[in-house]
């Protein structure tokens, strides 16, 4: 560890100044709980998969003890348990409210620039994938499955983050947005990983923790009488409610061995993002022992994780169905990101609607949820749909998402 960092105490600062303020190589986050923005790295977490809580904890007991106060580690974690991590316990920590549509900065925007999109796989392709994992549940070799591609936008010019994050707070003030610093050696500048997440996978307060899974999906039109038809037609939708049951009951079963009490909803409610339309539960619960390590925010989290919302049931069968069915390393995506304290409080997401930005280039991806009665077709434009949320925060114009 590097020597210890004067910080001095902590000011408040405005949502909008800490977005501003945000430059690659910053983690910045911000929810409807509120923003935080993390420079410097006093201690990267250097840990193998499975046991970056324990490595956490012990960096986090390492920085106070140096006499950083108030020591959080902040980052990202990718989907494979052997995947990749990005954590660190970063220098200085500027928190401010939640962000606020109307009175973020105006920064400029991103375009006009051209876009050559690249879908990996083919659009075909990845409707043949779904049709062989519709067989394979027919099979009765797994029961849920979430099939993931990715898009690959080339431009002329290096792609500048700021305005892409400014741009996506302010389309969803009240995501769970993120940019993290996920730079790998070799590459050709800074590589951030940045997106509105609206899936909370855990939060914790004291013994306090919430969890928010989603599954069952419609895209959200400029029509609102359409959009009342596609919302009542997704709440009545069995195919979407079994899909969703999963990931309910796989979350609260996780969390239910760590808590005393738990309040899971009887039936999921529809909520809205600029672009989609989500059944969500919203899950919460009082930890039996807020003191025991296996119990801090980062650990809860590893042990969601892979919920059914990004992987599926049962979760090794997805697991190997998506190491099989999918031609692209999902990286970070459908994993978490978050920050966590030393008291183990913190909050964890799960890494969905994002993009990878490095130089010229950005790579998104978007999955959806298989299920017994999933239609390939419907399944790939639910994808699409999805992509929509960074294609709009990038400018890309409409004929081209379309084509996406
Ligand atoms: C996998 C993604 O989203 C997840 C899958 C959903 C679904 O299948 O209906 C809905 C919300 C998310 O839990 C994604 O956005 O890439």
């Amino acid at each position: 560890m590097s020597s210890p960092v004067l910080t001095r105490p902590r000011p408040r600062h405005r949502a909008a100044d800490l977005l501003t303020a945000y430059l690659p190589g910053s983690f910045y986050y911000s929810s409807a709980g509120g923003t935080l923005l993390a420079d410097g790295v006093v201690t990267s977490v250097r840990a193998e998969s499975g046991s970056r809580a324990g490595a956490t904890a012990q960096a986090l007991a390492d920085a106070a003890a140096a006499g950083v106060p108030e020591p959080i580690a902040v980052g990202a974690i990718g989907f494979r348990p052997d995947g990749q991590a990005s954590l660190v316990v970063p220098a200085v920590v500027r928190r401010a409210a939640p962000p606020e549509g109307e009175a973020e900065p105006r920064r400029p925007g991103v375009g006009p620039v051209t876009w050559s999109v690249t879908p990996r796989p083919e659009p075909e392709v990845y409707t043949m994938a779904v049709q062989e994992a519709l067989d394979r549940i027919g099979r009765a070799e797994l029961r849920k499955v979430v099939l993931a591609r990715a898009l690959e936008l080339t431009t002329d010019a290096p792609v500048a983050v700021p305005p892409l994050l400014a741009r996506l707070v302010r389309a969803n003030p009240a995501a769970h947005a993120f940019a993290v610093d996920v730079t790998e050696p070799g590459d050709p500048a800074t590589r951030t990983l940045l997106g509105a997440s609206p899936e909370l996978l855990v939060s914790r307060k004291g013994d306090r923790v919430v969890a928010n899974p989603l599954a069952g999906s419609r895209p959200r039109v400029a029509d609102e009488q359409e959009n009342r038809r596609l919302i009542a037609e997704l709440r009545a939708s069995e195919k979407d409610r079994a899909e969703h049951a999963h990931v309910a009951a796989q979350v609260a079963e996780v969390l239910g061995r760590f808590c005393s009490d738990l309040d899971v909803p009887a039936e999921p409610e529809v909520i809205g993002t600029p672009t989609m339309w989500h059944l969500s539960s919203r899950i919460t619960g009082r930890l039996a022992d807020a003191g025991d390590p296996a119990s801090s925010s980062l650990a809860l989290a590893e042990a969601l994780h892979p919920t059914p919302a990004v992987c599926g049931v049962p979760t090794e069968a997805a697991r190997r169905t998506i190491a099989e069915l999918e031609p692209e390393d999902r990286g970070y995506y459908s994993g978490l990101v978050g920050w966590t304290a030393e008291n183990g409080d913190g909050e964890w997401v799960v890494t969905i609607r994002c993009a990878e930005v490095c130089d010229r280039t950005v790579r998104l991806f978007a999955g959806a949820g298989i299920v017994e009665g999933s239609d390939p077709a419907a399944e790939l434009a639910e994808t699409s749909a999805k992509f929509r949320t960074l294609l709009r925060a990038l400018g890309v114009p409409q004929d081209t998402e379309e084509a996406a």
